[in-house]
């Protein structure tokens, strides 16, 4: 019996029968191809297939939706340091504090257009360490990734033990083992007083820290990040921003745990790690309009003859592949955003043709454009199906304000027959016959638009 191998690009790859599928996964990529091979062979091995990554003009760099794990930078030590001069050989204690580690934030850009831009792992720079002579350490410098306007951040929680149970090889998800460990590593941490404290040279034995009352200053940091909410916010517009990530606190030099019983302490706070957190980013795109149709409609075509975009336009489905924003100008120098995005198809709602990663692109548009081509055969069906997979996807959705483009209205007389065919059924239907490659009846429909997307602004 035949058994199927997905095998994934390079990476180090697992086997797990699942049914009669023997099934490898890389750590960062899926899927790449599929081979049928004997069940005499159902070790797993490496391709040496390389994936096509095309260019960014194919639009193979298109990305909506990725998994990162963002890392603040982690604080600068304290400084166990004392003051000696030449008649002073013990000195007061002047060691300086450690900076606090650099934060990580995300902000929206109107320039970008896909989250190709960013990195898996997003780190932040570490303060520096204090040093002697009360010299505090220099913060660590924070970073700020640009992400596109329509960014939804959503901190995935990760439950320890279940990231732990997970077969390292598969499920994929490194960054939630490393959270794990990292917060393993941390509760062991916070048992062990001691391992907070950097000790003055061969002084380890003789420190007594498990009476030393920690800062309050410290121990609200710590609370702070074990109890911060889960993350999620919204990037909608341009220079909005979000702190994902926060720097660990710096640690605090010896001077600041002088006491009436320890005159000379011998040990200084450590700096905090930085908040790690594991994200979920949904690139859902904002435009005013959002062009929806059958593959091969003339959805392209269409963006082309009314905006500034350059969408690629060819004779067969699917030759759109990720979400195309146009800006449609009117003279009077008013403008509104037209979102062309990848052909539905029958089933689209349960992502059947990538349809879950398509209707993303749509749910945030106050109107609709239905471009149908009207030279195929009952093209009002074409409408219907494409109103209940929006409905399906998300109920409602087809109800927002909308226009028919009825398009190819030049290709002969079956389109005109088509056409006054679908006036006659459906009278009050808003929908304009337009011809997208020649150009023709385009003012019309544009007007149309615009009027619909002013009136769903008031
Ligand atoms: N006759 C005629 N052909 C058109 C018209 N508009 C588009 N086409 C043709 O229809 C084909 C598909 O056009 P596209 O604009 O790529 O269609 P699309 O809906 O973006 O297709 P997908 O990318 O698959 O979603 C192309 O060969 C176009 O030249 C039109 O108004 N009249």
């Amino acid at each position: 019996m035949a058994v199927t191998v997905v095998i994934a690009h390079r990476a180090r790859v697992a086997g797990r029968i699942i049914g009669e599928r023997v099934v490898a996964y890389s750590c960062r990529r899926q899927v790449h191809t599929e081979s049928q091979i004997d069940e005499s062979q159902e070790v797993v091995r490496e391709t040496a297939w390389t994936p096509h990554t095309g260019g960014k003009k194919s639009g193979r760099n298109f990305i909506d939706r990725m998994r990162c794990t963002a890392i603040g930078g982690s604080g600068g030590n304290g400084c166990v340091s004392f003051f000696r001069d030449v008649f002073v050989p013990r000195g007061p204690a002047d060691g300086g504090d450690g900076g606090s580690g650099g934060d990580v934030w995300l902000e929206a850009d109107s320039s970008e257009t896909s989250l190709s831009c960013v990195k898996q792992w997003l780190k932040a720079r570490p303060g520096s360490n204090g040093r002697g002579k009360s010299m505090h350490g220099a913060r660590g410098s924070d970073i700020t990734i640009k992400v596109p306007q329509g960014t939804i951040v959503r901190q995935i929680l990760v439950e320890n033990k279940e990231a732990r149970t997970e077969d390292p090889g598969l499920g994929a998800d490194r960054s939630s083992r490393f959270l794990a460990d990292l917060e393993t590593q941390m509760a062991r941490r916070a048992e062990d007083k001691a391992s907070l404290f950097v000790h003055y040279p061969r002084w380890e034995d003789r420190n007594d820290v498990s009476n030393i009352r920690l800062p309050a200053e410290f121990k609200a940091f710590r609370w702070a990040m074990a109890n911060a909410p889960p993350l999620s916010a919204d990037l909608t517009s341009h220079g909005q921003r979000v702190l994902v990530a926060r720097g660990g606190l710096g640690g605090m030099g010896n001077p600041h745990f002088i006491g009436a019983e320890d005159r000379q302490p011998h040990y200084a706070l450590r700096g905090l790690a930085g908040q790690t957190r594991v994200l979920d980013l949904e690139l859902k795109t904002i435009a005013d309009v959002g062009l929806v149709g059958m593959p091969n409609a003339g959805k392209s075509t269409f963006l082309r003859a009314v905006s500034n975009a350059h969408p690629k336009v060819a004779a067969y489905p699917f030759t759109t592949l990720n979400p195309y924003i146009g800006t449609v100008a009117y003279d009077d120098a008013a403008q509104i955003t037209v979102a062309d995005i990848p052909g539905l198809v029958p089933g689209a709602h349960r992502n059947v043709g990538l349809g879950h990663a398509f209707l993303r692109h749509v749910e945030r548009s106050r109107v609709l454009v239905f471009i149908v081509d009207v030279s195929r055969p009952e093209p009002w069906r074409d409408l219907q199906m494409l109103r209940d997979e929006l409905d399906l996807y998300r109920s409602g959705l087809s109800a927002r304000p909308s226009l028919v483009v009825c398009n190819k209205a030049d290709a002969g007389d079956v389109a005109r027959r088509n056409f006054e065919a679908w006036r006659l059924i459906a009278p009050d239907l808003n929908m304009v016959p337009v011809s997208a490659m020649l150009g023709k009846n385009i003012r019309k429909a544009t007007h149309a638009v615009r009027q619909m997307v002013e009136s769903s602004r008031m």
